[in-house]
């Protein structure tokens, strides 16, 4: 297993370092995404939070999703300014599929036994969790975060029924953004200033990602009408 090391800091006094970890397809990458690590991070004490930009997300499949490289390098930019936030391409470099089960444990290979995860999500991808592979492995893996998000029920009947002690629900600022609506209104030239960091509106430029020939999001969507007859 080969990965970038992290932020190089030792354990804290009690041995143990606590790595939040954000999986995410980030496609772009969102103040969403941040905003949730961030406020994971402030509550938990954790030394750091590792992005982990997908390789194949399988629960996406039907969907056009940017190349691993894009969406890396916007995760990378888009963490640049934080000290404590660092980006892993285990779930790239990793053939097939893309696993948390997967990711976890090749963490915890890169990392070292003194790490504790805490694995950062979405109410709404938490909701999911049952239907992730190795469900029943994950919670011996990592702790989850489950953290609030507009329009999606934080403690919905699906999260009643996961193991209590390895779950933690959290209200974060509502973030009405998701990477669905950013590619949506870049195809029909509405900016994203603001939804995104800065460095992500001009990487996106600059790639061309989104363009209306290049989004099949974008093609479900009604046309604007013609004229009236
Ligand atoms: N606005 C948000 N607030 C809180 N959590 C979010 C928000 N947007 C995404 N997340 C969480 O971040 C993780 C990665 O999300 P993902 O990269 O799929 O973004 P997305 O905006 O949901 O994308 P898409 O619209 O393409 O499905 C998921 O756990 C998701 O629930
Ligand atoms: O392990 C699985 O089967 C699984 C299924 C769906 C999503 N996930 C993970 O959940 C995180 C958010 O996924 P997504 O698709 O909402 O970007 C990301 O790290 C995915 O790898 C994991």
């Amino acid at each position: 297993m080969t990965d970038k090391p992290g932020l190089n800091r030792p354990p804290n006094a009690n041995g143990r370092y606590r790595l939040g970890v954000m999986g995410g397809t980030f496609d772009p990458i969102h103040h969403g995404h941040l905003v949730a690590a961030s406020e994971v991070g402030a509550r938990f004490g954790l030394d750091e939070v590792v992005f982990v930009p997908t390789g194949i997300p399988w629960q996406k499949k039907g969907r056009r999703v940017s190349g691993a490289e894009d969406r890396y390098l916007m995760t990378v930019i888009a963490t640049a300014s934080n000290p404590d936030f660092t980006v892993s391409r285990v779930d790239i470099q990793r053939p097939g599929e893309t696993y948390t089960v997967d990711t976890l444990k090749d963490l915890r290979e890169v990392r070292g036994d003194h790490v504790d995860l805490f694995f950062i999500t979405g109410a709404d991808a938490l909701a999911q969790i049952l239907t992730w592979r190795g469900a029943d492995e994950l919670f011996d893996l990592a702790h989850f975060v489950g953290v609030s998000r507009p329009g999606v029920e934080l403690h919905s009947p699906a999260v009643k029924h996961l193991p209590k002690d390895k779950i933690t629900l959290m209200e974060v600022p509502a973030m009405a953004i998701s990477s669905t609506a950013c590619r949506t209104r870049v195809s029909q030239g509405l900016p994203i200033w603001y939804l995104v960091p800065d460095g992500i509106v001009q990487y996106i430029n600059k790639r061309g990602l989104y363009a209306p020939e290049d989004n099949s999001d974008a093609a479900d969507q009604p046309q604007p009408a013609g004229k009236d007859e």
